[in-house]
């Protein structure tokens, strides 16, 4: 672990019965990169996501978070020190509208109850903060709609909206573009490259040419080992990683 690093994962290791989910792990992810893993299905990536977040226990192995040993801590205690996953489509509130549901996001993390929610969009200090991530992430001018009538591509942009609302120090992306269109999926590349200006990320995701433009530093995780961490260039042109998972793609 370096000064640099705001997220380090040592020696990391989850067993499924016989099966190694995550081998021995060890990365880091420095502060204010956006940092890819990617790998074939059933690398291992999201069993990774679940350790960080504390949504599954590490057999052993340390993860550091902030000069702070995350072992003791617990999800909502992770979540509170700034480690946030963006929320999946089904946490987010369906009949509430987007700007109500980032708003109760917001009073969620100064640590109001849900009570009064149907004040929420009448409370500047949520709406102000609410507003302001809506703008960021391209979703103001559907602040006032039910968040069931928003389109796939932009329930996924909400749920980093609400993501976001927790004031994360890293951001914990786990495949943001799935089931996107081509047409969504660019246009969230787009907000990404401007939040990652002001968050380090770390990005789980399929789509290679959401990653290769967006990612600072990448890590190929092949059956729960990490194989390769450079930079696009670095991971393009690297053999092992070409045979093992790229092909001819990169
Ligand atoms: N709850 C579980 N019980 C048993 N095995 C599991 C469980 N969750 C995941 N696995 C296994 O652990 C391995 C890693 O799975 P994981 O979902 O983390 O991979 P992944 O890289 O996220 O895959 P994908 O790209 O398909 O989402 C796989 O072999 C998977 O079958």
């Amino acid at each position: 672990m370096t000064e640099q690093d705001l997220l380090s994962v040592e020696k990391l290791v989850k067993r499924y019965g016989g099966l190694l989910a995550t081998d021995d792990l060890s990365l880091s992810v420095r502060e204010g990169e956006l940092h890819a893993i990617i790998g074939p299905n059933g690398a291992g990536k999201t069993t990774l996501i679940k350790q960080l977040t504390g949504e599954i226990p590490s057999d052993s192995g340390k993860i550091t978070f902030a000069g702070q040993n995350l072992k003791r801590l617990s999800e909502p205690g992770r979540s509170h020190i700034g480690l946030a996953r963006s929320f999946q489509i089904t946490s987010l509130f369906q009949e509430f509208t987007v700007l109500e549901n980032v708003c109760l996001a917001v009073q969620a993390h100064n640590g109001h109850s849900f009570r009064f929610w149907k004040k929420v969009n009448k409370d500047k200090n949520l709406t102000d903060p609410a507003l302001d991530i809506l703008r960021r992430i391209g979703l103001e001018q559907r602040a006032d709609t039910a968040a069931a009538n928003l389109s796939h591509g932009e329930q996924r942009q909400l749920e980093i909206a609400v993501a976001l609302a927790t004031k994360p120090k890293l951001l914990l992306l786990d495949e943001p573009m799935a089931g996107m269109s081509k047409e969504d999926s660019e246009r969230l590349v787009e907000r990404l490259i401007e939040l990652k200006s002001r968050h380090t990320i770390l990005l789980v995701e399929h789509d290679m040419d959401a990653v290769f433009s967006l990612a600072d530093r990448i890590s190929v995780l092949v059956y729960g080992r990490a194989i390769a961490t450079g930079t696009p260039d670095e991971i393009r042109n690297n053999d092992d990683v070409r045979q093992a998972y790229l092909g001819e793609e990169a």
